[in-house]
């Protein structure tokens, strides 16, 4: 279920090397997450163009990832990726038709049978046999260590190293790292160790300077006494202003080198730092040892429960009252997995972006963190760490320092159990099945370890105790998840010895956990930013948009249900969920979070469709429940009468609207919730009073007819008018992704709107958007009035489908400030303060954590006020 989808960003991550934590952070111990996301300027007119359609933009939410998401981001993976999909393909095509129809037709007290069946059925078949070998045979993985490849990605990183092309030097020292096995050698030294002193040359050559003390700092772990390893240390302290630091590693690098030469070299930068440390050291900031808390600690003071609800299953309620904006419920996931798509630009434990300076998994080539910390919590840290050598005879200052530095302080956490570790031999399995079936092997793990064991009595489908809507799965589903239960639990018999015997029990439960994954989980997103190109004094403005990097179960994150017209609201730091009241909540009610569609975003059909494909449940919630306002102008058409302000329905629409009337008409005396009555504002009004008045007289509401006047609108001739339109449009859109602005298509452009608003409700969606695309265009030919204006336009309508503090609103701000901004208006100053209020109401105290742009906006309006 739930918080997490939004629009799926484009693959173009750009990562903010080297600016993370611009705090001096001297001694490098590896820290929790380097989470506080970077903003880069962007001007107004990226501002625009990165960001087109923020009408359409969900605030968060969506789950479950489709089966079909396995595209594989390595070339080893890749080949494994599409080879293993091929024979599931096959596999699905050689099941007996009679044995696929009682798969499909089955209901959860069906499948011991159903499993036996297919599981009698795979192991008199050579091909299955044959692709499980495949998916777990290590010496058929592509995904494992290689120590020659290492060698030679090294050897090229050399070569452009000592060309001066430092950013392939860190690429080709990335990819060695990522397949050097921990315990291999290269000219009689660790070759990890001296893979990373190689990239913290290249790294401090680019001025990453954090990232080459980070990387000294890990080859220190695995060789104390490189001299070389202490010098790029004392170097990238140097230059980050830790001076003091600096000289501890130099002597210590003085004290392990052998060379001549290579002392005369230390002794001179040792002079250097001495001499900088005497001019700067009375204005230095004193370096903060600490590891960074960035995530802060807000109290919970809500409590919460969960109880029965008439049409939802369970729910979570609270008892008390709840003022908006209050932090109520706060988790760290039962297990979480990256998701194909950002393995390559995501940690794989935090899911932050990935830093300049990755740590790869010890023992394969899949996953990537970006600290040892994190790899840490991928898997088991001792596990691979083979330490050379410390030094000795050292003063006691020296020790502490070598101490400091070496030492791995990570907090230590009773019920903490490595998660990839089980996957980790380099076999194709875990790269080729999809992201919710490798996270279902990642539960069961999780069980046996606290249990010990997994006999053929497990209860695997009751580790979650979540509900899992099987009987309303697609048949096609259904089939699959058959598939790949048994898949799985090949796998992790084969490749991890678990206890975990093949059976139909045992396969008819994970079909359950695949189901539970699927209604359950939740997509953990991050924020991506848009590039600023300005100089930073002049304009800091960004526009933003939601990844989907990780997948996770929450035990009872799990509870909320869904409203599309959500009361709380859900985010991630790092991989821990946060739930927050977005409203004031009375003792009692039901908390409930959007898991996608919103009233507002969507039409009611479409969003009880997308819950239903994705989730299999028929929302029940009041925005699909009761007339609503928002729904019926969204995608109307306008009454053809002058001054008339009434809706005209398409026929999908109209059926479903006039559905909730018959439910409203009979829910007429109940008072209306205040979320209909706040948009009963302006001419809105006049809409919802003419429907509300009109009471039953169900005949007017045809498709075609307007609901106010009932006048007759012939909408297949406006179908035909607003096509010609939209191709307008469409080519507009497509000049500002080219960059380049014909003046024809601007002048057609804007013909269309008016076309457009000629045959559409005032706020239909879609002249939102078109707005929009017209706002984009005038920016980028420099016109910031014209821009401005349609901007506005744009915001005028989201104002009505939305709550006036919905995020949605937030985040086209964002665009609307950002070209006040360039124009150097005042009027930015009220729309940063309204700005800050809905981040406040949707994330607290971590507003200007998930958007750090904030604080700037924020003093900048100080500023000028
Ligand atoms: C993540 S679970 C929420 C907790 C669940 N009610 C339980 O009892 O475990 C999601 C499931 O709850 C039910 N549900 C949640 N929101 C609903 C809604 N708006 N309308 C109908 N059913 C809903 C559906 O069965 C859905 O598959």
């Amino acid at each position: 279920m739930g918080p997490g989808f939004g629009i799926v960003a484009n693959s173009t991550q750009q990562h903010q090397r080297g600016k993370i934590c611009s705090r001096a952070i001297v001694r490098c111990r590896e820290t929790v997450c380097p989470a506080p996301t970077v903003v880069r300027p962007t001007t107004a007119v990226q501002v625009l163009r990165q960001n087109p359609i923020p009408a359409a933009a969900p605030p968060s939410l969506g789950v479950g990832v489709p089966l079909s998401d396995c595209e594989c981001s390595n070339s080893g993976e890749n080949i494994a990726g599409k080879k293993n999909l091929m024979l599931m393909e096959k596999l699905k095509s050689v099941i007996p038709a009679p044995l696929k129809q009682i798969i499909s037709e089955s209901n959860p007290d069906d499948l011991p049978f159903t499993c036996t069946s297919l599981l009698d059925f795979f192991n008199h078949l050579p091909l299955f046999h044959q692709m499980v070998r495949d998916l777990t045979d290590p010496e058929m993985g592509l995904c494992g260590k290689n120590k020659e490849a290492a060698l030679e990605a090294k050897a090229k990183g050399n070569e452009c190293f000592s060309k001066g092309d430092y950013p392939n030097a860190l690429r080709f020292y990335s990819q060695a790292l990522r397949v050097a096995p921990t315990d291999a050698e290269d000219v009689e030294k660790n070759l990890v160790g001296m893979l990373y002193v190689n990239r913290a040359a290249a790294l401090h050559k680019m001025g990453l300077f954090l990232e080459c003390l980070r990387d000294s700092s890990r080859a220190l772990i695995i060789s104390p006494s490189s001299a070389k390893a202490w010098f790029r240390r004392a170097k990238a302290n140097a230059s980050l202003g830790n001076n003091e630091d600096a000289i501890q590693d130099l002597n210590l690098s003085l004290n392990m080198e052998t060379s001549l030469s290579g002392k005369r070299q230390i002794q001179s930068e040792l002079r250097m730092v001495l001499d900088q440390s005497k001019q700067t050291s009375d204005t230095l900031e004193k370096p903060n040892d600490d590891n960074l808390d960035i995530l802060g600690d807000e109290p919970l003071q809500i409590k919460l429960q969960s109880v029965p609800t008439p049409t939802k299953g369970r729910g979570m309620v609270s008892l008390t009252d709840i003022p908006r904006a209050s932090l109520i419920h706060k988790e760290d996931p039962y297990a979480a997995i990256i998701l194909k798509p950002c393995r390559e630009t995501h940690c794989h434990f935090c899911f932050n972006e990935l830093p300049a300076d990755t740590v790869p998994c010890a023992s394969c080539s899949i996953p990537l963190y970006c600290s040892l910390q994190c790899q840490a919590g991928g898997q088991d840290f001792g596990y691979h760490l083979k330490r050379c050598g410390f030094p000795e005879n050292l003063s006691d200052d020296l020790q502490d320092h070598v101490r400091r530095v070496t030492s791995l302080s990570f907090s230590s956490n009773n019920d903490y159990i490595a998660e990839h570790r089980h996957e980790c031999h380099g076999v194709h399995w875990p790269a080729v099945l999809p992201s919710d079936v490798v996270l279902a092997g990642r539960v069961i793990r999780k069980h046996i370890h606290q249990q010990g064991q997994c006999s053929a009595d497990s209860n695997i489908h009751g580790i979650l105790d979540l509900c899992h809507n099987y009987g309303q799965l697609s048949p096609e589903r259904k089939l699959e998840l058959h598939i790949y239960s048994i898949i799985l639990s090949c796998c992790l018999e084969h490749v991890c010895q678990l206890k975990l015997p093949m059976s139909s029990v045992i396969a008819s439960q994970i079909v359950i956990l695949l189901s539970q994954i699927r209604v359950n989980s939740m997509a953990i997103v991050r924020m991506k930013f848009s590039d600023l190109k300005e100089p930073l004094e002049q304009e800091r403005t960004c526009s933003v948009e939601q990844v989907r990097v990780g997948q996770a179960v929450y035990s009872v994150g799990s509870l909320f249900n869904h409203s599309c017209q959500p009361n709380v609201h859900a985010y991630f730091l790092s991989r821990t969920l946060y739930v927050r009241a977005t409203e004031f909540v009375a003792t009692g009610y039901q908390l409930e979070l959007s898991y996608g569609p919103q009233v507002g975003q969507f039409t009611c059909k479409d969003r009880q469709q997308l819950l239903e494909d994705r989730y299999s449940f028929i929302c029940q919630c009041s925005g699909c429940a009761h007339l609503n306002l928002s729904d019926l102008v969204l995608s109307a058409y306008r009454c053809n009468k002058p001054n008339c302000f009434g809706v005209v329905l398409d026929s999908c629409v109209c059926k479903y609207e006039k559905q909730k009337l018959n439910r409203y008409c009979c829910a007429l005396t109940i008072p209306r919730t205040h979320k209909q009555t706040d948009m009963l504002n302006d001419d809105i009004n006049k809409v919802a009073h003419r429907v509300f008045e009109q009471t039953c007289q169900n005949d007017q509401f045809e498709p075609g007819s307007c609901w106010s006047c009932g006048s007759y609108c012939d909408l297949q001739a406006s179908q035909e008018t607003i096509i010609k339109a939209e191709t307008c449009v469409s080519r507009l859109q497509e000049a500002v992704a080219s960059n380049e602005i014909p003046t024809n298509a601007l002048l057609d452009a804007l013909k269309s709107v008016g076309i457009l608003r000629m045959h559409f409700h005032s706020y239909n969606k879609r002249i939102a958007e078109v707005e929009d695309n017209v706002a984009q265009a005038f920016c980028l030919v420099g016109e910031l009035q014209a821009a401005l204006d349609h901007c506005q336009a744009s915001v005028e309508v989201l104002e009505k489908l939305y709550d006036p503090n919905h995020i949605v609103i937030g985040n086209e701000l964002i665009k609307l400030i950002s070209v006040q901004l360039s124009m150097g208006r005042d009027t930015a100053s009220d729309n940063i303060d309204r700005l800050a209020a809905i981040f406040s109401r949707y994330y607290g105290s971590h507003a200007e954590i998930i958007f750090p742009h904030l604080h700037y906006l924020k003093e900048r309006n100080l500023c000028t006020s």
